[in-house]
């Protein structure tokens, strides 16, 4: 039976492949959370590789508070730069399997196209800095490691902002939301499916399929202000939801303004079908 690690198993993305993973029972699913396993320390990360063998390690780990970031630099580089490179050196020796996430935020978001994997990174925060680099030492260490850059995560657990605009639109009458950050939503779960599909490919092609960075999101497009609309239409709240631009609603790091990720190279790859974000949404929601 192969052993797969998953790591900040605590976080939203780690909580959705609990859920989405209970039917695999080929598989030996190990989570652990930070206080299992912190992979800051390199040591402790050796001596838990030693113990057994790791067939496959998917990575939820990371330093997420985007605005915090902008003056956390040290702490938001040490999980999502310095970490990975721990992680990547310790696969590369035990012959893990790396699947590593990543973010839109690496992009700068002045293409109005979708981004391909091709597409110049130009991180604008200190967090899409930071992803960048983890990714870059985590294929620098293994190209064989599988990087799945996604976008707008949300879920029924955890920080994010399906679940702030809940609350915000019980406490408030109304709310103000940028509509000129342009991206698409990303169902936790449905990413947690698309990672289960791949590493099975993975172990089933061996040495066929190909390492490197892979786009993933829900399809279609939506504006935080459209996110935020459709949350107040399926749940039926009254608070009025107001739209404004980014000067009106300034915050301490800068959002890329287009960041739609092109997802043909996974779906050509692994045959995967992506849910609309819209379907995606309801569907998280009924399951509140
Ligand atoms: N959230 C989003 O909107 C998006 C996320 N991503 C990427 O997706 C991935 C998953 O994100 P998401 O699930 O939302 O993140 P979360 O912030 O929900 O979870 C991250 C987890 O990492 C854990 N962690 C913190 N420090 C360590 C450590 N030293 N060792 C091990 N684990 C640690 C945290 O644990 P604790 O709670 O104990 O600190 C937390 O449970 C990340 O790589 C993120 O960059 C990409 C695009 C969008
Ligand atoms: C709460 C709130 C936010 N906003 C704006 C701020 C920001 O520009 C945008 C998104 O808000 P948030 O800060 O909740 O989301 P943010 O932390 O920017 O989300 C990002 O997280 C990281 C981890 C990623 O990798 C990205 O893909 C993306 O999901 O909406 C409003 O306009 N009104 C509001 O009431």
């Amino acid at each position: 039976m192969k052993n797969i690690l998953v790591t900040g198993a605590k976080g939203q993305l780690g909580q959705a492949l609990k859920t989405v993973a209970a039917p695999y029972s080929q598989y030996n699913f190990i989570y652990a959370g930070t206080q299992d396993l912190d992979i800051t320390n390199a040591e402790v990360l050796a001596n838990y590789f030693g113990l057994q063998h790791i067939d496959a390690c998917i990575n939820c780990a990371a330093y997420t508070a985007v605005d915090n970031a902008e003056t956390d630099e040290d702490a938001a580089f040490l999980l999502n730069f310095q970490a990975v490179l721990n992680l990547s050196e310790i696969c590369q020796q035990h012959g893990t399997q790396l699947i590593h996430i990543s973010t839109d935020y690496v992009f700068d978001g002045k293409q109005n196209r979708p981004y391909s994997e091709e597409d110049e990174p130009n991180p604008q925060s200190i967090y899409g800095s930071s992803k960048l680099r983890g990714e870059a030492s985590a294929l620098g260490y293994n190209p064989d490691t599988i990087v799945i850059r996604t976008s707008w995560l949300y879920s029924n657990t955890g920080v994010n902002f399906l679940k702030r605009m809940q609350e915000l639109m019980k406490e408030k009458s109304s709310l103000n939301v940028v509509f000129d950050q342009t991206g698409t939503p990303t169902y936790a779960n449905d990413l947690a499916q698309v990672i289960l599909d791949i590493l099975t490919h993975k172990f089933e092609h061996a040495g066929t399929i190909a390492g490197g960075v892979y786009h993933y999101s829900n399809e279609g497009v939506a504006s935080w202000y459209d996110f935020a609309i459709a949350i107040k239409a399926i749940t039926g709240t009254a608070c009025e939801v107001l739209p404004v631009t980014s000067d009106q609603y300034p915050t301490a790091a800068q959002r890329p303004a287009y960041s739609v990720l092109n997802k043909q190279k996974i779906k050509d790859t692994f045959q995967v079908k992506i849910p609309y974000w819209k379907d995606s949404l309801a569907a998280c929601i009924a399951s509140i």
